[in-house]
Formats: C-alpha cells, structure tokens, sequence
C-alpha cells in the first residue's frame, strides 16, 4: 500500500489531505482516475485476489505429501505431530481430490481420529505411570474427539480420578473447551440521549446498583485477527480443539463445533437502533429466536445467510492482507450487498475530519483497492464510481471509532500466575496488568457502540465468545452518562497521554470529567517530592500547556462534587488529599497557572528540578538493572542491598504517590520473591499497592490484579488470615467488574477461595 501512496500526484494528495466528508465523491474520483491507469495499482489488485495465494488455496500435491509425513509419524506413535501433519493436509486439500477410490478429505479425517484415538491410550499409559499432567493433557484431547456417549462418559470418570488425584477440581474446565451458558439478562433500562460535548450517549432511566449487568449484545460483524486464525473459532472466538471443524464450502478447520459452524453460516442480526430506543433483552430475544431458526418474519430482526468466512471461501486472499479494520469494512459491505441494503443505513458516528491528512490518503487508497477486491468476486452487483468509494471511507472511518476488540484473557499458568519472570513488563510499559488480554477479533456491536468514553467509567465491558457484557462497576442514579473506557484511564496514563492516544486511535479530544477536572492521579502521577523538610507538597514536573490550560486552571472548581460520581471513593478521597498536597492552589491567593515548574504547589518553595531529575536517573538505572537480573533469574543479596538505596534515594525524590515508586516497590517484590523472601516480598507488594489505591481507587479492577500477586504471594507463604483478606477483596473486586462471571472470567479465583478454607482447616482437601 505504501508503494500505491508514493505514486499519487501530489496534486491530488493535497486535495485528499485537506478533504472534508462532503468532498469525497470528488477526491475519490480523481484518485480513481489516476489509479485505472496505473499498472502498479492493477498488479496489487490481482494479487489480492489471486485464487492460488488465498487462505482457501487447494493444493492437491502438497495435501499427499503431508497424507504421507502424518501416516510416518503415526508409525513411529508421534501421534501429535500425526494430527498436526493430517490437519494442515486438511487444510490444502481439494474438496474433490480422491485417493485410492475414496474422498482424500474423509481418509484425512479418519486418520487424524485415529490419532487423536491414540492418545486416549497414551493418556491411560500416562495415567498408570502417574503422569498426571501429560495424562491429563491426553485424556482431554481424546475426550474433544471421542463421539460416543458412553465413550465420553467413561474419558469423563478417568479425567475425574486423574483431577483429584491432582489436587483439587480442575481449573482448566473454564479453558474455553465447553460451551458457555450466559443466561443472566440485562437488569437496567437505558435510554440513548444526545449530549452537548460527545454526541450521542447511553445514560439510565433508574438507579442502577452496583455489578449489574447493563447491556449484552451479538456483534453486528466481527473477524478473526490474522495471527489466531489457525488457533482459535472464526465464529466464537474461543481457543479451537484438536478436533476442530471445518467450514463445510473450503473444508479448512475454522470452527470449534459444529454449533458454531452451524451459527456462521447463517447468524441473526438487528438493523440500527434509533435514538431512544434501546432494548436490552434484545440478543436473548434474537438467541431463542435463532434457535428456531424458522421463516417467520420477525418485527425488526432478520436472519442473514451469509458466512462471515464467505467471501475467503470464493478463493480471495485480501481478507488475509488487508488491515483488520478495511477487511472488516468489507465483509459489512458483502452483507449489505446479499441483504440488498445500502451500507451507509449503519447509524454510526465518524471523525473523517479530524483524521491526520496521511490517513485520509491510506483511506482513500484502500477503499478504491477494497472495492476492486470485492468487484472480482461480485462484478454484477457494484458501481465502480466516486460515490461508492465515498461511502467505504466513511464506513472505514465509522469502523475506526466504533469497532471494539474481542479480548481473552492469557494466563501463563492458572494455579500460579503471578510473579514469573517471563510476566515481569517493560519498563516504562503500563505495569499494572500482569493478566494481560489478548485481542483475538474486531467486532462491530450496534448499540454497544453509543456508550462513549470517560477516563474514569463507570462501565465495563468484556466479552464471552463473542457476546459482549456491559457491567456498572458503581452505583449509577437515574439520568447518569454510562461511559466505559476506550483503553486509558486516570491513574494509569496521565492527561497528556491519555488525549494522544484517543486523538491517534478515534480522532477525538476527550472531555470527559477525568479530561475536564483536576484529579489526584494526574497531579501525582509523575509528580517529585518537595525537598522542604517534611513538606507533603506536589512538585509538578513535566506537565503540558495543553493540561495547563484545559485543567489546572479550573482546580478552584474541583470541589463541586459531580453527582454521576458521588459514589466514588475516590472522588471523596481526591479533594482531601488535593487541598492537603496542593492546598497553595486553593489558598485566598489565585492559584498562578504561570506557577514556574520546580515550585512546590503546597509551601511554595523552589526546587532544583536539574539536580532532582540526575538522582532519579541514577536511582532508575539500579532499579532496572534489579528488574532485569529478576528477568534473567540473577537475584543475589548483594545487588539487592545496593537497589535497596537506590529505592530510598527515590523516595525521597518522587512524591510519595508517584506511580514510578509504586514500580520500583513491585520490582523489589519480585526480586524478594525470587530469592524467597516472601516476607519482605509482602511488604513491598503492600506497599506498591497501597501508591496504586491513589492512583485507581480501591475497587478499581487494576488493584484487583495487584491483589492477584500479593496473594500469591502470601498462599505461599501460608499466611492464611492475611490470605483470606486479600482473596475477599479481590473478590469484592472481581464480582463488581464480571458479576457471576467472575469465577469464569478468573479462574484462579476459585483455586484461591479454596486455598483459602484449605489453609483455614489445616490443610483438608475441598
Ligand atoms: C463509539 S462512538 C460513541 C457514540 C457517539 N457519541 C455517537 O454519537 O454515535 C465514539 C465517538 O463519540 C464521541 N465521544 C465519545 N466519548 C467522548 C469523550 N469522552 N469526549 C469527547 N467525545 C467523545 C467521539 O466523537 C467518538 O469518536
């Protein structure tokens, strides 16, 4: 794509980069022009669909050749890699292909069964040899393709036995493996409103209580990234099993089960919902609805038989080459194409306008490229002109701001999965979330996409398969804005970066209350410790204009309580501690916003910022070089003792809340717990936390995955009253942000809780 943008005549760039929504039909007509006559543009286009490079390409010689290495590796008992070898020949192999009088594809499948058969053996052998771990990894795999009741009951009792034997109930039921019941129905109404600074916004018609579920919803479109396609369901999103089935057209493995192979050929979806009404019992109407999957016309729901896969399946290969966001455009266009609407019907916003001047040439560039993909496959029904590439660029542009991600949580190891050098994060990187998420898909939801963004939400979402949940994670009064975050939060990123990265990724300046109003985290986050003895005060250090100008000049506003968030802890925390660490900026003097950087907003006094920032540098350096020998599992006493100064020479030059000291602190954790010092592993882990509830409040979900670690570390240290504390709170935590998903969302909590009685009851098995 690069090389098609370097070709456009720098005439008509400039056009593009100065465009405005209503210039596009003209813009896009001259690039059109330009590019019909480019051979360049027509050799990428040919590339892109070229039958032979695509994800669907048949191969029929190379489906042999792998036949041949899995029948060798099943000889010599590799049955995994037998599996492997049968699956990829799956893959390439020709619907039509025959070997020795029967079907290449069945032959392949019955091989690869046998394999899989294999290994229920081997996981018995396993098992007799006490292998519980590779027995159990046997048995689960047999079970996926074992197709008898009774043959699954019977790998379901051996799994049982295996599974206490390995102390406890088995975690690993919650790996994606069943598929998942969400039988809990929305409990609030909401109502779409029009906002003065946001557009369009969800707020509530009552009171909502604290963990209610607000809003659950099937995406409108959503695709698999490239790099899970191999690896996870195209239609749920969940991790796929050996057996794993195939699109019934190409015949490659996509699919989890054949429900939801079943479900993408022909999936329910809701034209756009208008202003004032939004249904949230809706996706379980459209479920029970679908499951009857009958004629009957429904009042506004329709059935749409078209695979999202489809369009792979016709022998293209843009939907593998193209970014995810103009692939997803895409296969919206198709659908609107088979149901015979026009694709701008899709109520969504957009910011063209705002976008960079270069991306508006790359939209521009892959609309005309995306259309020509898809004219190769739907020639008849397309109109190749300056109108139509206009509007993919708005549905690009729309497909920007509204997409969300379907993430998955990555756990290393689910009974221990805290403080392992590989879950250390780089520095400088957002420490705070050890589970981390994984996007696995992009995803367009209709009405998930009117909740706007606020640095400090009130919602949150998360996703099973791919039905997205909607949870108040505080209580919300009547008439509030329900607002969840679109990635940066206060706390976690100050001001400027939080507007960078809203500006770089959906084009908007963020005027939520987090962006509008002063707040503890942004005033602590990279703040240094004032060198007056005993002075609690805030030395602003590195803060912007732009935060100058937008926010600290209205800290004489702060005190006016906002009533969306008058249940926050640490909204009622914040004014307290803000008039006690900048009380100068709430003195009878106006607070000077022209106040030189270096002076300490509570006493006033100077400070040598040159000479503060060389000993942060030094003490840094020490720190880092801890963190890397925890990486690399290089702990020794003797580096610690020198860090240790290193950490007292930062206290005493960052403010106590600075988010860099809780890094440091949770650094020396680790290292502690890695030469194990679990005691003072503790302290530091506490002390780490105890900066971060400044930061995020103390029920925020990051403080919950703090906890994660800390308990881990007192579980091994046998602490249990302290243990027990701690699992409470991250429950507390866990049950606020997933409800009774909580369990399911994290596994180990319910490892944790049962750790916990264990440990109360002197170590009897649960
Ligand atoms: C997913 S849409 C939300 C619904 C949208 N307000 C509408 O009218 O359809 C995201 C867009 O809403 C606006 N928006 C959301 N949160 C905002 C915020 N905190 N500050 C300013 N604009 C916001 C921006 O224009 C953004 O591109």
């Amino acid at each position: 794509m690069e090389k098609l943008k370097s070709i456009i005549p720098l005439q008509i760039k400039r056009k593009i980069e100065q465009s405005n929504t209503e210039d596009l039909p003209s813009t896009c007509s001259s690039l059109h022009d330009f590019f019909a006559q480019s051979p360049l543009f027509h050799s990428v286009v040919n590339d892109l669909t070229n039958s032979e490079l695509g994800f669907c390409a048949k191969n029929k010689e190379a489906a042999f050749e792998l036949k041949l290495k899995g029948n060798a590796c099943f000889s010599s008992s590799d049955y995994s890699q037998a599996a492997r070898f049968y699956s990829q020949a799956i893959r390439v192999a020709p619907v039509e292909a025959v070997d020795k009088d029967k079907k290449l594809i069945a032959t392949l499948y019955v091989n690869r069964a046998s394999s899989f058969h294999a290994w229920y053996r081997r996981g018995r052998v396993n098992s007799s040899l006490l292998n519980c771990k590779d027995a159990i990894y046997d048995l689960e795999v047999a079970l996926n393709i074992e197709g008898t009741a009774s043959g699954k009951r019977q790998i379901e009792d051996d799994l049982k036995l295996l599974v206490n034997q390995k102390n406890g109930d088995s975690l690993r039921e919650h790996s994606g493996k069943k598929q998942l019941v969400i039988d809990e129905l929305p409990q609030a109404k909401l109502q779409c409103v029009s906002t003065p600074t946001k557009g369009r916004g969800m707020c509530s018609l009552f009171e909502i209580p604290t963990a209610s579920l607000v809003h659950k919803e099937e995406p409108y479109a959503a695709i698999i990234l490239k790099n899970f396609r191999d690896t996870y369901c195209h239609f749920c999103f969940n991790e796929l099993p050996a057996d794993n089935v195939p699109c019934t057209s190409c015949s490659i493995p996509l699919y989890c089960s054949e429900r939801c192979q079943h479900q993408a050929g022909g999936q329910v979806s809701r034209k756009f919902l208008t202003n004032d009404e939004t249904d949230n019992t809706l996706s379980d109407e459209l479920q029970k609805y679908f499951s009857k999957v009958t004629s009957e016309n429904h009042l506004d729901t329709e059935i749409e038989c078209f695979s999202e896969h489809g369009h792979e399946c016709h022998g293209v290969n843009w939907p593998v080459v193209l970014p995810t966001q103009v692939v997803l455009a895409g296969r919206i266009l198709v659908k609107s194409m088979k149901q015979k609407v026009d694709s701008e019907y899709l109520d969504l916003s957009h910011n063209y306008v705002h976008l960079l001047p270069d991306r508006k040439v790359e939209f521009h560039v892959y609309s005309i490229v995306l259309l020509y993909c898809i004219y190769a496959s739907y020639r008849s029904e397309l109109d190749l002109c300056g109108a139509t590439f206009a509007k993919v660029i708005v549905l690009i542009s729309q497909i920007k701001v509204n997409s969300m991600a379907i993430v998955r949580m990555n756990y290393a190891d689910i009974q221990n999965p805290i403080y392992q050098s590989e879950n250390l994060s780089i520095p400088g990187d957002n420490t705070t979330s050890n589970l981390e998420q994984m996007s696995i898909g992009q995803a367009i939801y209709l009405s998930g996409s009117l909740f706007n963004h606020s640095c400090i939400p009130n919602i949150h979402a998360y996703f099973i398969s791919r039905t997205l949940l909607i949870r108040a994670t505080e209580f919300v009064p009547t008439g509030c804005a329900l607002e969840m975050s679109y990635g940066p939060q206060i706390g976690q990123w100050d001001y400027g970066n939080r507007q960078q990265f809203l500006r770089d990724n959906y084009s908007f300046k963020c005027k939520c209350n987090g962006c509008t109003k002063v707040n503890l985290p942004d005033l602590v986050l990279n703040a240094l410790h004032c060198a007056k003895l005993n002075c609690s005060g805030v030395v602003l250090d590195d803060f912007s204009v732009e935060y100058k100008k937008n926010v600290l000049c209205h800290l004489q506003e702060t005190p006016e309580v906002h009533s969306m968030e008058h249940q926050r802890e640490i909204e009622k925390l914040m004014y307290d501690e803000i008039k006690n660490i900048a009380s100068l900026a709430f003195g009878d003097s106006n607070y000077c916003p022209e106040v030189p950087f270096g002076c300490c907003l509570k006493c006033g006094s100077a400070n040598d910022l040159k000479s503060l920032h060389a000993n942060i540098d030094e003490a840094d350096t020490c720190v880092r070089s801890l963190q890397e020998a925890v990486v690399s599992n290089e702990v020794y006493s003797g580096l610690l003792t020198n860090a240790l100064q290193s950490l007292n020479d930062l206290k005493s030059t960052l403010h106590t809340y600075s988010k860099k000291l809780a890094e440091a602190e949770d650094i020396f954790a680790r290292a502690f717990c890695s030469i194990g010092e679990m005691q003072q592993a503790i302290e530091h882990c506490t002390v780490s936390i105890e900066i971060l509830k400044k930061h995020y409040g103390p029920r925020h979900i990051a403080i919950g995955n703090e906890l994660v670690k800390l308990s881990s570390l007192q579980l091994a240290l046998g602490d249990s009253a302290d243990l027990a504390d701690t699992v409470n709170q991250m429950d507390n935590i866990f049950s606020n942000y997933y409800g009774k998903h909580a369990e399911l969302m994290f596994p180990f909590l319910k490892y944790l809780k049962r750790e916990v009685l264990m440990l109360a009851d002197g170590g009897r098995t649960y």
